[in-house]
């Protein structure tokens, strides 16, 4: 049986290869988490960097403007870096006086020491040292693909990043034509990016968009040192393998995270293996080669392995599903973007207690709750995993698995966090996962979250109301939710069948069940049982089939 503990960061060395299968394999940095303590860090940083505190750099003209830096690194003498405000930074260092030297250079060594052991912080019950990260992002002209703008899409890359543990210190982009080939970015902004990485103690540059296996290679390249580069996937999954790795997550969770890593990694294997022959001077050439050959092969082995098991806990969930859809209570999914409030409004409805916090990609397995309304109705409520623009295609093929809970349900709930400023383009990047996953032809209601949290929520109100199928909610303190569960009631009467049934008195039960989960418009006692004529759900009508025969021969 696997285990979750046994996937470590991405972002770090591979980790399943690593701690599987090849030990012997030194990866450039130390691993990200601490095994050895479980002490607790009292001061969790939590906070996102905002653009001005990013240095996000407006970036035609390919300039560096000075990156913030968060905490000042001592440089050591002879050491800075002609980088424009680094410098000036720098210089102070070299201005101490040489009579207190060596005092002054053990006293570095402390701080140095002091800082080092500040940055392991607590993430999800385990130690992660907290990386100094540095972001990248590229626009290309004429891209319509993209709903967000460069510098709105570092900004979320940026709260990823916090999420995933790393502490943000800068970030730049760059407007091209097509991504280089070789290296993303053109060769000019790979130079200037070394210089402030390598002033800046850069540990981890993370793009904003996938990049191949040999783009990955020449950037690591290109920036020397112990500086590891990933991209927007490799921190997602970071963050689903952190999650993954809580007590909460359930072994699909665990499976499909650990199979998407390993998908992601296949075919950027090869950089894995390239410091044996740099050790080796050359000597055994093709020695790399065959290893990386070697991983592939176990690599692939596991990834079916792992495709077995996720195939029989799917069946499984599908068993449970089948079990619970005998009962004909009409299912609704809740779906939208990351953070949008999806599990808050599941626990003010069903007194359910899934974590909502304020992070990016708090859930990972969908859970289902029946909800009871005052008017004796009920329907089923699931919450499921969050949506992000570039999403990375092994997570959507991964978690189809998850998300069949939503192909299956009779209404779709998307909920909007209409405070945030790029509602709408988040409401545009939910709808393409959705046509991804094919389920467009399902019933939709739109739920406008966090009124309370908005600028303005009179307006937002009466914009509201000029829409088909808008709701206005709050989750959080309660604001509308008896709206919504109307408004739900009616949306699923869209996908109920019509029924005209004349039920024995015999089938007592039936008739209240057809009360329960249908939408009844007359109920007519006769001599030969009751007569009724109801919305119901697809499912329950089917049942019916024999008693709607009765009515039709009704005299
Ligand atoms: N002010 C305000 N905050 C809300 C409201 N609804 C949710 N939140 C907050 O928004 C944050 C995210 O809420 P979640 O319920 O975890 O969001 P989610 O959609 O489940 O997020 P993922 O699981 O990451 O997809 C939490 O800090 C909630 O307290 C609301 O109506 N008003
Ligand atoms: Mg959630």
């Amino acid at each position: 049986m696997m285990n979750a503990s046994l996937y470590g960061s991405i972002i770090r060395p591979s980790p399943v290869i690593h701690e599987l299968y090849v030990p012997c394999i030194t990866p450039p940095n130390p691993n990200r988490f601490r095994k050895d303590s479980k002490c607790v860090s009292s001061r969790l940083s939590t906070s996102v960097l905002l653009p001005q505190q990013l240095g996000l750099v407006s970036s035609d003209d390919v300039s560096l403007q000075n990156p913030v830096i968060d905490t000042p690194e001592p440089v050591q003498e002879g050491e800075e870096e002609a980088v424009p405000g680094i410098a000036s930074e720098a210089s102070h260092s070299t201005s101490e006086d040489k009579a207190s030297g060596s005092s002054t250079k053990l006293k570095k060594k402390k701080d140095e020491q002091d800082n080092y052991e500040n940055r392991f912080k607590l993430r999800n019950g385990r130690e992660v040292f907290e990386e100094k990260a540095y972001l990248v992002g590229v626009e290309c002209k004429g891209d319509t693909q993209n709903y967000f703008g460069i510098e709105e899409s570092i900004n979320e890359l940026a709260q990823l990043a916090d999420t995933a543990g790393l502490m943000v210190v800068g970030s730049t982009y760059q407007k091209l034509a097509s991504p280089n080939p070789r290296t993303y970015i053109g060769s000019g902004k790979v130079s200037e990016i070394k210089s402030a990485i390598h002033a800046l103690g850069v540990e981890t540059v993370i793009f904003d968009d996938e990049l191949s296996a040999g783009q990955l290679r020449n950037l690591e390249k290109a920036f020397g040192g112990d500086v590891r580069v990933c991209d927007r996937t490799a921190l997602i999954l970071d963050i689903f393998n952190q999650r993954a790795a809580t007590h909460e997550a359930s072994l699909q969770a665990i499976f499909l995270v650990a199979l998407a890593q390993m998908e992601y990694q296949l075919p950027r294997l090869t950089k894995m293996w390239t410091h044996l022959e740099r050790q080796a001077g050359g000597k055994v050439k093709g020695m790399g080669e065959k290893q990386i050959e070697v991983d592939k092969r176990i690599l692939r082995n596991q990834i079916g392995i792992l495709r077995k098991e996720l195939e029989t806990v799917r069946k499984h969930r599908k068993q449970y599903r089948n079990r619970r859809f005998s009962v004909p209570v009409p299912v609704v999914s809740l779906v939208g973007y990351t953070n949008a409030g999806k599990s808050t409004l599941l626990n003010q409805l069903t007194g359910a207690n899934v974590l909502a916090e304020d992070k990016l990609f708090a859930t990972l397995d969908p859970t289902t709750r029946r909800v009871q309304m005052k008017n004796g109705k009920e329907f089923l409520l699931t919450d499921t995993v969050g949506f992000i623009q570039k999403l990375p295609t092994t997570l959507v093929a991964a978690f189809r698995a998850t998300l069949e809970e939503i192909s299956e349900s009779s209404l779709l709930v998307h909920v909007v966090d209409i405070s945030h400023p790029l509602s709408e383009q988040q409401i545009d990047a939910v709808d393409k996962v959705l046509s991804e996953l094919d389920v467009l032809s399902i019933p939709r209601l739109m739920v406008w979250n966090k009124v309370d949290k908005s600028s303005d929520p009179q307006k937002v109100r009466l914009e509201a109301e000029k829409r088909d199928d808008v709701i206005c909610i709050s989750a959080l303190n309660g604001d509308g939710l008896p709206e919504f569960c109307n408004a739900v009631q009616e949306k699923l009467k869209d996908s109920m069948v019509w029924v005209e049934a004349l039920l024995p008195f015999d089938k007592g039960d039936l008739l209240s069940t057809i009360h329960q989960v249908g939408m009844v418009e007359k109920s007519e006692y006769t001599e030969q049982g009751t007569f009724i004529r109801a919305h119901v759900p697809l499912r329950f009508a089917r049942l019916l089939t024999p008693m709607r025969q009765l009515c039709a021969s009704r005299p």
